[in-house]
């Protein structure tokens, strides 16, 4: 089996490469190409997977030319620079470390605070060029200030105990901050405004979302305390920086610490120069501990997925687990054959997804289960949906997917059903997975039956009358082909019966039309399964 390839396109610590090539990876570490887009876009179809830290702009156009990609990993937190929509188009998985820097950009969030408080940059400088100006560089304690987080995730929550630590109230604006986790951090959740009027100091902790972009503009600095002093180790784009700069030169704003612009690099910009403006290159993850945590974490995802197909911190995937994988695909095989089946019968348009899990497959990765019975579903109108793409596909569709899980409740310790319905119609079909690991059909259109699902299959559709059994095998035996199984069912004497026909080879076309057009068949459809 060839490896898979992975390409380092960030200065990612070594360890990484090594943890590649230890965990069956081929790896290129060439830690500045992600920097030149059009060498990137050259050479990206030769990879399965991408490593990368904020310098690489993962586009569209990366993507449509990363034709062999499966993975994207980032080795810290912020994937605002991948188009994850895209990626998802693509059935490609982004993956990030969501606690590897936590502690050390909280970390930096209190050094910006704390020296913005005692002007230390501009103290230093003025000290260094050998001026004495003791009474210029006058500071403000910590200690019982009130300090405002603007979100309060995982940073937001260890830079809360730090300020704690120094004394310091702290206020939370986060709409998702639940109120007991409020209470566990000690922290007051208030509203937007309220923070905006007490905090002595704003720290911002948010991702940049469409919600987020310029949460700081001169309308909320207006709503603040005179005198107040903002942090933003999070995103360039939540502060307005014009405003900002307006603001520090009213003396509105007393002082800022901006790790993180607008545009970066940032080698321009209008708080450069500004009064008791402290700003850095984008340092808050910059600590030999943190570069370490993300690039031995992200390997080790990347690895894990690549070589076993474990899914961890996944932006756009159900997590599985190295453990679980192995109990979990032949599961996922059952459901996305169940999906492929439905979705080979149905010509138009489908609204509504059903999915049912009984017994012991309801204690299972449903989230991971569901993605693939809607990749099967969706493959015979789009060749290349997998379990990434497809809920992003099914939801664009409108498709409306309803998950039940349940006891078990019938002779089978687990299983799978599912009912799509389209404007016309419901398809409903059930199976489960024996010990030898092979999807076996155990209810199609309600009606019993058990059959393994082979690669080459024909269903028939047709009354429950004498003979037909029979006709169907003459009709078979006559056009030279071989049936490797039979299997069948009816809801009840003289009733709707079914027929499922394993087949060595896909069914001819000449052989299908006859059969669509015998009088005693209602409906005759060639399955295909790739497993
Ligand atoms: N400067 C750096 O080098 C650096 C390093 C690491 C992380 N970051 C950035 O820090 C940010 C936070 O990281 P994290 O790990 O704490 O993320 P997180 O997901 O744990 O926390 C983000 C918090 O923001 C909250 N939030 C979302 N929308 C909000 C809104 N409209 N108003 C208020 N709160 C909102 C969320 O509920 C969540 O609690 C990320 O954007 C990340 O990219 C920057
Ligand atoms: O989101 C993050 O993890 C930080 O912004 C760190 O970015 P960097 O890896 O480019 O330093």
């Amino acid at each position: 089996m060839t490896k898979p390839k992975v390409l380092v396109s960030d200065k990612l610590s070594e360890t990484a490469v090594n943890i590649f090539r230890d965990n069956g990876c081929d790896v290129d570490f060439q830690p500045d190409l992600g920097k030149d887009k059009d060498a990137l876009l050259a050479v990206i179809d030769q990879y399965d997977g991408l490593a990368i830290r904020s310098a690489t702009r993962v586009t569209e156009k990366i993507i449509d030319a990363a034709t062999n990609l499966k993975v994207i990993g980032r080795a810290g937190i912020g994937v605002d620079n991948v188009d994850i929509k895209a990626a998802s188009r693509r059935g490609i998985i982004v993956m990030n470390t969501p606690f590897g820097n936590s502690i050390t950009t909280a970390e930096h969030a209190i050094s910006m605070m704390m020296a913005v408080a005692r002007q230390i940059p501009s103290a230093d400088a003025s000290t260094q060029a050998g001026k004495w100006e003791k009474s210029k560089f006058m500071g403000v304690e910590l200690t019982g200030k009130t300090l405002g987080l603007i979100g309060a995730g995982n940073i937001g929550s260890i830079v809360a105990d730090r300020a704690q630590g120094m004394k310091m109230r702290v206020v939370a604006f986060d709409p998702y901050l639940t109120d007991e986790k409020a209470e566990r951090l000690g922290i007051e959740k208030v509203e937007m405004d309220e923070l905006l009027a007490r905090a002595d100091f704003i720290t911002l902790h948010t991702p940049l979302t469409d919600k987020t972009k310029n949460i700081i503009d001169a309308a909320a600095i207006a709503k603040m305390k005179d005198g107040v002093r903002i942090v933003n180790c999070a995103r360039g784009g939540l502060i307005v920086e014009a405003d900002l700069a307006e603001a520090i030169k009213s003396g509105k704003v007393a002082g800022a610490g901006i790790d993180v612009f607008e545009v970066e690099p940032a080698t321009d910009s209008v708080l450069f120069g500004l009064p008791n403006v402290v700003c850095t290159p984008h340092l808050g993850a910059a600590t030999t501990e943190a570069q370490e945590n993300v690039a031995v974490q992200v390997a080790e995802q990347m690895a894990a997925y690549l070589t076993r197909g474990a899914v961890s911190n996944a932006l756009n995937m159900p997590s599985i687990t190295a453990e679980e994988a192995p109990r979990l695909t032949p599961f996922v095989k059952l459901a996305e054959t169940l999906g492929s089946f439905v979705g080979q019968v149905t010509e138009s348009a489908i609204k509504d997804v059903q999915i049912l899990y009984d017994g012991h497959v309801s204690e299972m990765n449903t989230k991971a289960l569901s993605s693939a019975v809607l990749a099967g579903l969706l493959r015979p109108q789009m060749a290349d949906v997998n379990m990434v793409s497809a809920p992003v596909m099914a939801s664009e569709r409108g498709i409306r997917l309803m998950e039940i899980n349940r006891a078990k409740s019938g002779v089978f310790d687990g299983y799978i059903r599912i009912d799509v319905t389209t404007a016309t119609t419901t398809r409903s079909i059930a199976g489960t997975v024996f010990s030898d690991g092979k999807p076996r059909f155990i209810q199609i259109k309600g009606i019993n039956m058990e059959a393994e699902a082979g690669p080459h299959m024909l269903y028939t559709t047709n009354g429950d009358t004498p003979g037909i059994i029979g006709k169907l095998g003459t009709m078979f035996g006559e056009a030279g082909i071989n049936i490797a199984n039979f299997y069948l069912g009816r809801n009840k004497p003289g009733g709707d019966a079914i027929a499922l026909v394993e087949l060595d080879a896909p069914v001819p076309d000449d052989f299908l039309e006859k059969l669509q057009g015998h009088p005693d068949i209602t409906s005759a459809k060639p399955l295909e399964f790739t497993f």
